[in-house]
């Protein structure tokens, strides 16, 4: 039996995290967060000083990283056994994460790992291409979107609660700007998926959006 797949691809602050993890947990299937596997390669890649644009030494990195995920109610990652997870949400890791993830080879050597986590009894996967390349068969597929005046409020309102100095103004410039160079790349550009689902949470609660998506898989 092949193991179904339901995607929710997005741009940033979009609310992909927060439904897919309940969605996933209401079905009982598993979650693959990708954008945290490009934020880890962003963490090493920074650990290691590397020049962002030697993109050899960057796929020589993400070659060797050994990542471990624990899905709890919060996600929790290790990166070569030492746990990343309070370095993983701030915007220097997202806007590195969004430089190297336009690289091919970096996409070609990371492409692997998401797949590993298509296991039964399911997979709840979001990120930017998980519909688009990814997981092209995916069986539900989902395009989850918010203006970008929202999200951006959505983020400083998390970063302040998590006791983080934040910027409205450099919030919603950062996340106009990663949005533009998830959209534009070459490789795997954030798109919508044919045959997506397409949902604007802007005026939407949490628990509504959820309830969008399980009646898709209903
Ligand atoms: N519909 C919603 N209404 C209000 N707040 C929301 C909604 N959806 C998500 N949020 C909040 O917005 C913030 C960002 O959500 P989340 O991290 O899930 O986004 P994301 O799309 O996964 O972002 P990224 O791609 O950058 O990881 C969280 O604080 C979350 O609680
Ligand atoms: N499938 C994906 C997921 C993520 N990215 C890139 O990583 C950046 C960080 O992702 P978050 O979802 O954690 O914000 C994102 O801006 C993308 O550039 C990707 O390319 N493909």
């Amino acid at each position: 039996m092949q193991t179904p797949v339901l995607t929710i691809d997005g741009p940033s602050g979009a609310g992909k995290g927060t439904v897919s993890r309940a969605v996933a947990k209401l079905l009982g299937w598993n979650y693959l967060d990708s954008g945290s596997i490009y934020r880890s390669l962003a963490v090493a890649a920074l650990k290691a000083d590397l020049d962002l644009s030697d993109i050899l030494a960057i796929c020589r990195v993400a070659e060797a990283m050994s990542l471990e995920f624990d899905c709890g109610d919060e996600l929790i990652v290790k990166l070569d056994g030492a746990d990343i997870t309070s370095q993983l949400g701030t915007e220097t890791t997202g806007n590195t994460a969004s430089i190297i993830a336009a690289y091919p080879e970096v996409r070609a050597v990371l492409f692997q790992k998401q797949k590993d986590f298509q296991r039964l009894p399911g997979l709840v996967a979001d990120g930017r291409d998980m519909g688009s390349v990814v997981f092209q068969d995916a069986k539900i597929k989902v395009y989850l979107t918010a203006s970008a005046e929202e999200r951006a409020l959505r983020r400083y309102k998390q970063l302040i609660e998590k006791g983080i100095d934040a910027n409205l103004p450099q919030i919603t410039r950062e996340i106009e700007e990663r949005d533009f160079r998830d959209q534009q790349r070459a490789t795997a550009p954030l798109t919508v998926p044919e045959g997506a689902h397409y949902i604007d949470s802007s005026s939407l609660t949490i628990q509504q959006v959820i309830d969008q998506v399980v009646n898709l898989v209903d």
